[in-house]
This record gives structure tokens, C-alpha cells and sequence, in this order.
């Protein structure tokens, strides 16, 4: 793979910053699919004002350039799914707004329905008759969006796109199909954007000169990359 693109400074800023607070990692870890990975992402660990700052500025950044550059339409509400989606959607609603003049209301859902007060899933702007664009930290099986995809269903919005921070762009245990092909196939082709790729992450090693992570993940890319 040609690795000659830059990364725009929003990319590095988040790379960066994930790395100091140990959210992205480069050595040899062990995923829940048995795969043994060169590097590590742990949004969990995404967790100080600042990094939140830089996160959300990244994903606001990642949504305002997708909507100029028409690859999805214009929406009403931003989805975070519970429990990490909450908090990343509604700093990310609030950039929109203080960055980019991009005004969306902020919808997220309970993962119990609550039997009192207001009851239900859903917590925020009512999604019926809405577009709504999902934001999560990153996909695995694609089981936390899919859910999401049949809530927002079910209470009458259209889900116009989804956001991740970081695409693995790996393929499924099949060796063929990838969980953001299955979720395109949901809700249309190019609709899933992420802030991050794993090629970025490739492009961020090579212009640091960390040639032996780089060629870790170039091993990783031609072993399970989607091609
Ligand atoms: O594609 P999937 O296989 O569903 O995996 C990805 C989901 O898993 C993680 O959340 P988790 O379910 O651990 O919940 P949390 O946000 O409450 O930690 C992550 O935040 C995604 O939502």
C-alpha cells in the first residue's frame, strides 16, 4: 500500500493525544476475535477535557467536510448510543454548533428502558420524523449500531449516516466482508465515516520513522486489510 497521503492536522492532534493518554497504543495485543493486533485503541480512555476537546473537534471536523463534500445529506439529530456514544455525541453537537454553525439536536438511548417518569429508551430530541446521523467510538461486530439503526427505526427517524472515530478496515471472520460494508448495506453505500483509518495510523508512523511498528501493521494490513 502507498502511504503518500498527509494527514490533516486534526488527524495528527487526535493521533497524538490518544498516544499520551495511552487510548492508542503500538506493541502486540490480543483482540476479542482472536486476532493478534499490532495496535490497540481504548476510547474508554478518552477521559480529560482536553482530549474530549480534541476528539470532538476531530469528529465535528470529519462531519462538516463530509456534509460540504455532499457524501451524506443534511440531519437533524446526532445518535450516541450508551454509553460511550453519550458522551462523544454531545460534545461533538456542541463543536458542530460553536465551530461550524452546524445546529443538531443530541438524542441517545438507555440501555435499560426506564419504567417511571418519562419512561423508554430514547433520552433528548425526539428522532421521529428526523435524520439522524450515529456517532460512536468504533465498530467491532457492528451488533452497537445495528441496534441503534433498528431503535432510531422504530421510533420513525431515517439514520443518514454513521460516524466512528477509528475504521479498522478489517475483514470478517469470512475473510471477505467487513462490519462497514454490512452497515453501509443498511443505510447506503459511503454513509459510515470515521475520523481515523487504519491507514492513517500507517501514514502517521511512516512520517515518524517508526518503521518497526509500521512494518507490523503493513504485516497486519496484508494478513487481514481489507483490499
Ligand atoms: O460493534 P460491536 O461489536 O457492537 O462493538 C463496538 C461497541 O462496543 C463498545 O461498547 P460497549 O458495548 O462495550 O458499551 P459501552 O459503550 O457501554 O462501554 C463500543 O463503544 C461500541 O459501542
Amino acid at each position: 500500500m502507498a502511504l503518500s497521503e498527509s494527514l490533516s492536522p486534526y488527524q495528527n492532534e487526535l493521533i497524538e493525544h490518544a498516544m499520551s493518554v495511552d487510548a492508542l497504543k503500538f506493541g502486540q495485543f490480543t483482540l476479542k476475535s482472536g486476532r493478534i493486533s499490532p495496535y490497540f485503541f481504548n476510547a474508554g480512555l478518552l477521559c480529560t477535557g482536553p482530549i474530549l476537546a480534541s476528539l470532538s473537534k476531530a469528529y465535528a471536523k470529519t462531519i462538516a467536510d463530509a456534509l460540504a463534500a455532499s457524501k451524506i445529506p443534511s440531519f437533524d439529530v446526532l445518535f450516541g448510543p450508551a454509553y460511550k456514544g453519550i458522551p462523544f455525541a454531545s460534545t461533538t453537537a456542541l463543536v458542530l454548533h460553536t465551530e461550524h454553525n452546524i445546529p443538531v439536536g443530541f438524542a441517545y438511548d438507555r440501555k435499560e428502558a426506564k419504567d417511571h417518569g418519562e419512561g423508554g429508551k430514547m433520552v433528548g430530541v425526539d428522532v421521529k420524523g428526523k435524520k439522524v446521523l450515529v456517532l460512536d467510538d468504533v465498530m467491532t461486530s457492528g451488533k452497537a449500531i445495528r441496534g441503534s439503526i433498528e431503535t432510531i427505526r422504530a421510533h420513525g427517524g431515517e439514520v443518514v449516516g454513521v460516524i466512528q472515530a477509528l475504521n479498522r478496515e478489517e475483514v470478517g471472520q469470512d475473510g471477505v466482508s467487513s462490519t462497514v460494508k454490512e452497515i453501509e448495506g443498511l443505510i447506503g453505500e459511503g454513509r459510515v465515516l470515521s475520523i481515523l483509518r487504519m491507514r492513517d495510523l500507517m501514514v502517521w508512523l511512516e512520517a515518524h520513522g517508526e518503521t518497526a511498528n509500521l512494518d507490523k501493521m503493513k504485516e497486519y494490513w496484508d494478513q487481514y486489510g481489507l483490499k
